[in-house]
Formats: C-alpha cells, structure tokens, sequence
C-alpha cells in the first residue's frame, strides 16, 4: 500500500449496512484523512449520519454500482475495497458481487469481508499518516 491519501470503496449488502456504519463511525479519525466513494444505498446509508464526510456517490451495487468499482480497480483508481457481505442472503446480482471480488483480487487490492479483516488493514501505517 502506498504512503498515500488512499481511494477507498465503501460497500454494505443490506444487512450488512449496520455492521459497515459502525465501522466507520469507530475509524473514521483514521478514515477521514483519505478519499471515498461508496455505492448508492451504502452512501446513503453513511452521510445520513456522516454528513461532514465527502463520499462519491456510485450507482446501487444492484444498478452497477459494483461494476463501477470494478472498473476503477482495473483502471488503477481504487486503493483499498471496503465490502462487508452478506454471507446469508443470495444476491441478485450475485455475478457483478462475484466480478468485484475477482477484481480485486486480480488487481491485489486489500479487500475487507468484514470488520475484523477491515480492522486489521486500517492499522497498515499508510492509513495512520498519508502523505497527501
Ligand atoms: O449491492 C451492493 C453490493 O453488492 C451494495 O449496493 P448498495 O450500496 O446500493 O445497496
């Protein structure tokens, strides 16, 4: 991970909103030092409470929002994915969450299911002091 300000996807499947929205409420004197962009319900989801953070809004994951974040991870646009998943409930649109994943992981972007993985990238120093 570079020393830098990072592009960080924020993503939640609905029942993971919650979990994601605690998340950065708990992190977000580390997270407010870097750049975001989130798909739509998720964004909502966060500057509903978060008003004083600036998110790029994306399309709905369902509506290609997912895809949009593919594309910046190929396009070399994206940092660090931020993408707690339902593991309960199957998803319509199950391939573009799949083409995400692989992206990802094509691409070798840190990528968090959960906040547990989550946690542990954001202790990388590149979070804690970005060079700008
Ligand atoms: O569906 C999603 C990820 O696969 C998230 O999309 P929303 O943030 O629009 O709910």
């Amino acid at each position: 991970m570079a020393e830098t300000c990072l592009n960080i996807g924020l993503v939640a499947h609905d029942a993971m909103k919650a979990t994601l929205l605690d998340w950065v409420t708990r992190n977000k004197s580390i997270l407010e030092k870097h750049r975001f962009c989130a798909t739509g319900t998720t964004w909502k989801v966060l500057t509903d409470i978060h008003r004083d953070m600036k998110i790029e809004r994306l399309k709905s994951g369902p509506m290609g929002g997912d895809q949009q974040l593919g594309a910046r991870i190929c396009e070399g646009k994206l940092d660090v994915l931020i993408f707690f998943q339902d593991p309960m409930t199957a998803q319509p649109h199950d391939v573009d969450v799949k083409a995400l994943v692989r992206m990802s992981t094509l691409y070798d972007i840190p990528l968090a299911c959960n906040p547990a993985t989550a946690d542990l990238i954001i202790t990388n120093p590149a979070f804690a002091h970005p060079a700008r």
